[in-house]
């Protein structure tokens, strides 16, 4: 039986690379002016951020924001081994760079500076597609899922907040959810804020 999610994840993509570079920095500075007065972002002190590739709304202008405000930053770095696994890395001055195996820049592995994802006040994750329930589709990693499957366990632990992003055109009526799939705080598109009951 094929899996719905692939022909979904192929429209979606397809979509969000469609949007011309202009409607790209608008959604950009929507998320912004979006997120950066909302308490969430307020209050959040260690935020993972990513790199936006593939078409995906770019939080740039508000991990600018962020560090600014002497936030601290981390963003995704993929392990070697086992090779399903990432976790988050402070972004530190004079940062180090390499390409990871899809071609997605990230910090050069530095285990000093990789924190457990509980530590994290805030995590901004990507996404494909997303509806109303707060159902999140992504690449097809697996890589969040796994990294925050201790979630669905302790579904009350205040910490993070996990915020997944999105451009408008990648709302679907509803989506097909998985097992393994974590729950999402709420959702934040260039055009509107989705919490998800008992999100402050
Ligand atoms: N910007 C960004 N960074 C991120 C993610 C993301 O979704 N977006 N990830 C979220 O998990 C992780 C990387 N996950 C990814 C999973 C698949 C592909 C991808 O392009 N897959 C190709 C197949 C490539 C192959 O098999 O070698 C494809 O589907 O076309 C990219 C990133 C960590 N960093
Ligand atoms: N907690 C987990 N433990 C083991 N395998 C998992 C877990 N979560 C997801 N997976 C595996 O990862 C694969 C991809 O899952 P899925 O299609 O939901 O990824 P995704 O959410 O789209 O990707 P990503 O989180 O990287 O953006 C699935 O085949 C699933 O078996």
């Amino acid at each position: 039986m094929s899996d719905p999610r692939i022909l979904l994840r192929r429209q979606l993509r397809q979509a969000r690379r469609a949007l011309t570079p202009c409607e790209q920095r608008t959604a950009s500075e929507q998320l912004l002016r979006q997120l950066v007065h909302h308490p969430l972002f307020r209050r959040s002190r260690h935020i993972a951020f990513y790199l936006a590739n593939d078409g995906e709304i770019d939080p740039h202008l508000l991990m600018q924001r962020a560090r600014e405000l002497g936030k601290h930053c981390y963003l995704p770095v993929l392990r070697r081994w086992p090779a399903n696994q990432m976790h988050f890395q402070l972004l530190r001055p004079g940062q180090r760079w390499t390409t990871n195996r899809y071609g997605i820049r990230e910090p050069r592995p530095d285990p000093r500076w990789q924190v457990s994802p509980w530590r994290l006040d805030l995590v901004l994750m990507p996404l494909v597609g997303f509806d109303a329930q707060g159902n999140r589709l992504g690449m097809g990693g697996g890589y969040y899922d796994r990294l925050f499957a201790y979630r669905r366990t302790r579904a009350h632990w205040p910490a993070p907040r996990l915020l997944g992003l999105a451009h408008h055109c990648q709302k679907v009526d509803q989506l097909p959810v998985a097992p393994w799939d974590v729950p999402l705080d709420g959702i934040v598109s260039d055009q509107q804020i989705i919490l998800l009951q008992g999100t402050a």
